[in-house]
């Protein structure tokens, strides 16, 4: 059993439904030590041959035995180690990878081995020192001759030290000393033991094998043996691996960094388009925060007021009243049966209470028709007990009352003072006057000096006082202080609006409903889905430029596969995976999604920054509010699209065929 076996292996490939027999039938051994010559003219079919031998090409019948193991029926995995770990390529056109130096086209054969990148780097070195190119370690392909770059690849093959070096037409593009350097390099190679098959147009260069192979029109014709084999040497195993991502994403940022400019144009303008998400999304919280601290500033949207749900008083006996005496008895009676009605007791203030998401529940008192009388000024106002809807930021001068104190709406303050002066209305005394009912259903008028404590922004002409002061007043005709309405604290705005609907579920014996509310807990928390809302659609809209640039790294990868289809086929014929292939574009969009997704956020910064001090001098507020949760999910939404944009180019790039791939033009 030989090293290598040819068993009648035909190819024909079909052109236009004719069948073009490329390879009739070839039967060859090979050995270690050997250096064999395949010499043919062009169109033969050498190319092809060295491919089916290289592992390149499975289509085709018969088979190639490698120490007696099929080639043929070798499933994908072990057709990479094949590659990876037998075989090492040279090629007429060199094919060295543009955008890596001479040291880094070396390593690459040797990042598949085990080696630790210190022992790597010794051993390219020593690769290429041994072809003479030691000084050109850091040069790139474009800055080498023909000789030298051809010198590279045979450095290259010889890096994962295979058994076997296929040469094709490796000094087809040299001169005539090119080639006689390069000739005595493989001469070396093969008495080192290894199997050397090289591929020539050219007698002077079949010359140097030890047998010449002659194939013409797809047949072997003749065999010569000119020398004696090398033997075989012995040699310490080499420990082989796959390229993993990491090491493919070291080649896309090496790649990337070649084509710097059009990276960086394609990262800026997927950066817009992530800059104006991550604003939009800046933007509507600004828009939501302003409205929520414009209207907490004036009134306590998780305090709700509920009163009792009016009932219709029977108004029966005014209609009949014959005389004005008896009238005013009726309307007295309305008077007593609206107020009994309007009591809020503090069994049901517990069934506030009870309510889930409800703090607390604190019963007020309430009363309309009310004097305020200062001086010789008498001015209509409503009186309220002080409560936690009332909040300090709205008192602009002075304080919340204490007893026998009052806290009166500016309008009241104005009136009281004239509009300029109305500050002055702080620590004045007012003589505040309500109607109630006694103990004997009798209506009665109760007053009391009060000293103003405090004005509050609100242009009303409102007076708030203590619940005792109110008890003090309403004492002086003996009226026993009745609570007209409650405040509901709920633990958060969120809750509003479901806490609302259960006030309105409570009902009373009669099955009617029990308390009317005022709050603007759900306006608020309506205002923030529909900002919200807005947002959201804004988002959307802004995501259209995500959506170009989700295709704009579409068409830069697939040029970019188009480009390095070679590059494909001189990677997996050093064996890298179909994984590996894919991987080398996934890493291209990923390090586009984040450096897109980081300058993005940089570009909204800075319009965050523009907006808000371009509107401060306006509304004092900043406006755009770009919050780490925006830029978190600006940045998972870029590496997103970028790496699905990536799918169909990584695939096709994976797919290619590694001889079509080869022979890209
Ligand atoms: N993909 C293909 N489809 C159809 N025909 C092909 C294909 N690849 C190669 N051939 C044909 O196969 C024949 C052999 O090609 P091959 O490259 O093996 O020849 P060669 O002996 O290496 O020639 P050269 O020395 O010029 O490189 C040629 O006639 C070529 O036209």
């Amino acid at each position: 059993m030989s090293f290598l076996e040819l068993h009648n292996i035909r190819k024909a490939y079909t052109l236009n439904h004719h069948e073009n027999v490329i390879l009739k039938g070839i039967n060859l051994n090979f050995d270690r030590g050997e250096f064999i010559s395949i010499l043919g003219e062009s169109g033969g079919g050498k190319s092809t041959l060295m491919n089916i031998i290289g592992g390149l090409d499975h289509q085709y019948d018969g088979d190639v035995l490698l120490e007696g193991e099929s080639i043929r029926s070798m499933h994908e995995k072990r057709l990479d180690k094949y590659r990876r770990e037998t075989v090492g390529f040279i090629f007429q056109n060199f094919n060295l990878v543009s955008y890596l130096n001479v040291l880094d086209n070396v390593m690459l054969s040797l990042k598949m081995t085990r080696e630790s990148h210190a022992e790597q780097v010794k051993t390219a070195t020593g690769l290429l020192k041994r072809v003479g190119l030691a000084e050109q370690a850091h040069q790139f392909p474009n800055e080498l001759s023909g000789g030298q770059k051809q010198r590279v690849a045979i450095a290259r093959a010889l890096a994962s030290d295979p058994d076997i070096i296929i040469a094709d037409e490796p000094t087809g593009a040299l001169d005539s000393q090119n080639t006689l350097e390069v000739m005595d390099i493989l001469y070396s190679i093969a008495a080192e033991g290894k199997l050397v098959i090289t591929v020539t147009h050219s007698q002077e260069v079949a010359d140097y094998g030890t047998r010449i192979v002659h194939l013409d029109d797809g047949q072997i014709h003749d065999e010569l043996v000119i020398g004696a084999p090398f033997d075989e040497v012995e040699k310490e195993p080499t420990k082989y691996r796959t390229l993993g991502f990491r090491q493919m994403f070291k080649m896309s940022m090496q790649h990337m960094k070649r084509m710097w400019l059009r990276y960086l144009l394609i990262i800026f303008g997927s950066s817009i388009g992530i800059s104006s998400i991550v604003v939009m999304l800046g933007l509507g919280s600004g828009i939501q925060n302003y409205m929520n601290h414009q209207i907490t500033s004036q009134v306590n949207p998780t305090a709700v007021q509920v009163s009792k749900k009016t009932t219709k008083v029977s108004t029966k006996d005014r209609n009949n009243a014959k005389t004005a005496a008896e009238y005013k008895t009726a309307v007295n009676k309305e008077q007593i049966a609206a107020a009994k009605a309007a009591q809020v007791t503090t069994k049901e203030a517990k069934q506030l209470s009870a309510i889930k998401h409800v703090k607390t529940t604190k019963l007020g008192y309430y009363a309309s028709g009310v004097k305020a009388n200062y001086k010789k000024q008498s001015v209509s106002s409503t009186l309220q007990t002080d409560n936690p809807t009332i909040l300090s930021k709205t008192i602009k001068q002075g304080t919340r009352p204490q007893k026998n104190q009052v806290l009166i709406g500016r309008k009241l303050a104005k009136k009281m003072m004239g509009n300029k002066k109305y500050k002055q209305a702080l620590g004045k005394t007012v003589s505040v006057k309500m109607a109630a009912v006694d103990k004997n259903n009798k209506s009665v008028t109760v007053q009391k000096k009060l000293k103003v404590s405090g004005i509050t922004n609100s242009d009303d002409t409102n007076v708030i006082v203590l619940p005792s002061t109110v008890k003090a007043m309403l004492n002086t005709k003996k009226v026993v202080y009745r609570p007209n309405f409650g405040i509901v604290q709920i633990d958060k705005l969120a809750h509003v609006k479901n806490v609302e609907k259960q006030i309105k579920a409570i009902k009373t014996d009669k099955k009617k409903q029990m308390f009317n509310y005022t709050g603007i807990g759900d306006l608020i928390d309506s205002l923030n889905t529909y900002i919200r809302l807005a947002t959201n659609v804004l988002t959307g809209v802004a995501g259209i430029a995500l959506l170009v640039s989700a295709i704009m790294i579409i068409v830069v990868l697939y040029v970019s596969v188009s480009e390095r289809t070679r590059e494909i086929g001189v990677l997996r014929a050093l064996g890298a995976r179909k994984r590996d292939i894919s991987h080398l574009f996934f890493a291209e969009a990923l390090t586009i999604g984040v450096l897109a997704a980081i300058v993005g956020i940089i570009f909204g910064q800075g319009w965050q920054l523009l907006g808000n001090t371009a509107i401060w001098s306006l509304i004092k507020y900043p406006i755009v509010r770009i919050s780490p949760m925006a830029m978190v999910g600006g940045m998972t939404v870029s590496i997103v699209i970028s790496l699905l944009a990536a799918l169909a180019p990584a695939h096709m790039a994976a797919r290619l065929d590694p001889v079509e791939s080869l022979s890209h033009e």
